[in-house]
């Protein structure tokens, strides 16, 4: 049986690099959902798709062709041929991205996919973030985190990232897109069952370290009752 680790969190709350370091170090498969929101707004913006018309976004799912690599160390999201890994970072897909986010059309295509994916998966386990992992797409993971830090960690640490853009405008972006994409999900709140781990003041290692020893424990808890 796969084990499967769900972790949601906030924009700049260490998802992605976090997870991506913690399945290396288990041995396990990594999936970044929100690449897959990512791409899909990056080809609407490619093609001209109007992403605020629900219609034209819902009848362009058919044909979206969206690789993901789930190996830690082979990380790539094509859109077809196109290798858009890179793409997908720029503002103006995080500008675009929770409008699209927010078509129930969209999630219900996209959560199945994911869910695919997670079935088909080799390893054994996968480490699954996004926004609604815990609570939508793998209620029943064997293990979910919520991943927090406090705002303004979580903007120093996005802008360090984004060179050519300024503090102020990095920290607009963010919690802008918070605000709207918690409208849809809530990621703000651990639901019942859900541990928090709280990165505010643990460095990069230590986020990773107490995300691997959960998995760890719980693991060897469930093993233990079956
Ligand atoms: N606990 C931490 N301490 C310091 N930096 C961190 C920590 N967790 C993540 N980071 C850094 O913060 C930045 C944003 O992390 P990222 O994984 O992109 O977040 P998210 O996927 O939640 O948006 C990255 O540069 C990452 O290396
Ligand atoms: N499970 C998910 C993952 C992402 N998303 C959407 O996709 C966007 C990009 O997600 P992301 O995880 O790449 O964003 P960051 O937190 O890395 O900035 C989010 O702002 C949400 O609009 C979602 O709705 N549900």
């Amino acid at each position: 049986m796969t084990v499967v680790v769900a972790l949601d969190g906030p924009a700049g709350s260490g998802k992605s690099s976090v997870s991506k370091a913690a399945a290396r170090v288990l041995g396990f498969a990594y999936l970044d959902t929100g690449a897959a929101y990512r791409a899909l707004a990056w080809r609407c913006l490619e093609e001209g798709i109007d992403t605020h018309g629900p219609a034209d976004v819902i009848e362009s799912l058919p044909s979206f062709e969206f690789e993901i690599g789930t190996d830690p160390d082979g990380y790539v999201v094509r859109v077809g041929s196109e290798d858009v890994t890179a793409d997908i970072r720029e503002p103006r897909i995080s500008a675009t991205v929770s409008a699209i986010a927010r078509i129930p059309e969209v999630r219900q295509y996209l959560v199945d996919l994911f869910r695919s994916i997670i079935s088909g998966t080799e390893r054994p386990g996968i480490v699954v973030e996004g926004r609604d992992i815990t609570t939508v797409v793998a209620p029943d993971a064997d293990v979910r985190i919520l991943l927090t830090a406090a705002e303004e960690v979580r903007m120093a640490r996005r802008s360090a990232e984004l060179s050519g853009v300024s503090a102020e405008t990095t920290a607009r972006e963010l919690s802008s897109r918070d605000a709207k994409d918690s409208q849809v999900v809530d990621f703000m709140n651990a639901a019942d069952g859900v541990t928090t781990i709280d990165s505010t003041d643990l460095d990069f290692e230590a986020t990773v370290a107490s995300v691997v020893a959960l998995v760890r424990s719980t693991t060897a808890t469930s093993a233990q009752h079956t």
